[in-house]
């Protein structure tokens, strides 16, 4: 049964871009469904932001550039920290935290840096640290691997995690699009991070593994040990080939559990075929594929990023909160320890590959690079071969499974050998 509270909870929000406007509009929007089923008034007080002279649709009282003063307004009981970044949101999530605030944020990169620290420092003051925007936008993945996937071990994690890179490639793919074009309009859409760096070259991916793989394996893992790849190299081309082999390129995260405590975790453009449910994950959509002992294969999608379905994760841990203070709940569980998770270095992996070669249009040719295959232990499974001009052929691989150490050999080789032109582009493949 809903407990109602009679008092009004009283929220500060910092920052009011995509997100902290689309979390305010829907507490305003549905404000008496909320009422009604939560049983808890919410009321915003005070908004931080940084720039005075944007216009803003609400009377100027209701913000301050002075972002500590909110977080030290004795009236205020929840702050949603929806800025972004470390600097100032660290400082400032703590010092909420201290000053006796639940605190909600959609911030990955503070969670993945920072999260241990603030998740314990809330726990032992009883307060509530949600953070479900985070990661995969409305989608809910926090919450689940916190609580009814908890038991499982988790074997492998592969997911499409960030809504700015995955509708770049889907518009390459589906209209041929050009990357600045498409970057520019996810962007307009709101769906980059303030610095689009982060999405294109995998910050904002390594940070949402980090968090969910240190939830799901129990220990911290720091972004240090998740290796991580952009889609910059990633070219229409290749795009068309892998379609002709029957694959599909996508930009994701995956973690293998390797020995207990020990993982493997990467973030990359990768090669999957078109028959795989994370192939037919478009546009601005994200996924999470797990699979657990107990639960099998399990797969999550939502719309990863954007005003609304963003403001949909952030409103849903401020009612949680809300719940919390109303029927005197118990504060934050702390769903990792901070010692780190161990990881093994890329070089273990084994996988297969699609490489993209410009060679010599010569007798020959072939032979030595067969041999260098053989002599690196990489083996093929498919191959294309196209003519460019009277001298030069462009030649396509896949590869079987094989040593990631040994395929970097295999292409330093591949230079050296004389015959190859131009290593265009190597990209994992999973099946
Ligand atoms: N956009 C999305 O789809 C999603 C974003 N997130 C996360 O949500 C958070 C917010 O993202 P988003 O809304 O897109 O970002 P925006 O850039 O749209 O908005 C950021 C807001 O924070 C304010 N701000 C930033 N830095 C400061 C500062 N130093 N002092 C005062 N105010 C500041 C800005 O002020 P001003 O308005 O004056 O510029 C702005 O209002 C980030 O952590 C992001 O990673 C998570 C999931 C999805
Ligand atoms: N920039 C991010 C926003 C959501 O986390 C993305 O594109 O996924």
């Amino acid at each position: 049964m809903t407990s109602t509270l009679t008092r009004t909870v009283r929220v500060g929000i910092l920052g009011f871009g995509t997100v902290g406007s689309g979390a305010y509009r829907m507490l305003q929007d549905n404000r008496d469904a909320i009422l009604r089923r939560v049983g808890v008034p919410f009321e915003v007080t005070k908004i931080g932001i940084r720039d005075t002279a944007k216009p803003r649709q609400l009377p100027a009282e209701m913000f301050t550039t002075d972002l500590t003063s909110i977080v030290d307004d004795p009236a205020i009981e929840v702050v949603l920290e929806l800025i972004g970044g470390v600097d100032p949101a660290a400082e400032l999530v703590e010092r909420a935290l201290r000053n006796g605030k639940h605190v909600v944020t959609a911030n990955k990169e503070l969670i993945a840096k920072h999260g241990a620290r603030l998740i314990s420092l809330a726990k032992s003051k009883g307060l509530d640290l949600h953070y479900e925007a985070a990661v995969g936008g409305g989608i809910p993945l926090v919450q689940p691997l916190k609580h009814q996937l908890a038991g499982n071990d988790v074997l492998k994690m592969m997911g499409i995690l960030n809504g700015t890179t995955n509708y770049i490639l889907t518009k390459m793919q589906r209209e041929g699009a050009d990357f600045a074009d498409v970057l520019a309009e996810a962007q307009a859409k709101g769906y980059a991070e303030a610095d689009p760096t982060n999405d294109v070259d995998g910050f904002d991916t390594m940070y949402k593994i980090s968090v969910l793989a240190s939830i799901a394996f129990h220990k911290h893992l720091p972004v240090e040990g998740v290796y991580r790849e952009g889609i910059r190299g990633v070219s229409l081309l290749d795009m068309q080939y892998a379609d002709a082999l029957g694959y599909t390129i996508k930009f994701l995260a995956i973690v293998d559990a390797i020995a207990e405590d020990t993982i493997l975790a990467r973030v990359h453009p990768t090669l999957i075929p078109k028959t795989h449910p994370l192939a037919s994950v478009n546009d601005v959509y994200n996924a999470l594929y797990l699979h657990g002992d107990f639960v099998g294969d399990l797969m999550f999608s939502g719309r990863g990023a954007g005003s609304d379905p963003t403001a949909s994760a952030v409103v849903g841990d401020l009612l949680d909160v809300g719940r919390n203070i109303a029927g005197g709940g118990s504060g934050s569980a702390i769903p990792f320890d901070e010692e780190p998770l161990k990881t093994c270095p890329i070089d273990d992996l084994r996988t297969a590959f699609y490489l993209r070669l410009v060679v010599q249009d010569r007798p020959k040719v072939l032979g030595i690079i067969a041999t260098e295959f053989g002599e690196h232990d990489v083996s093929l499974a498919a191959m294309e071969m196209k003519t460019l001009d009277e001298s030069r052929g462009e030649i396509v691989f896949l590869t079987h499974p094989c040593l990631e150490k040994n395929f970097r050999e295999l292409l330093v080789g591949l230079k050296q050998s004389g015959v190859v032109e131009e290593v265009c582009s190597s990209i994992r493949v999973v099946s």
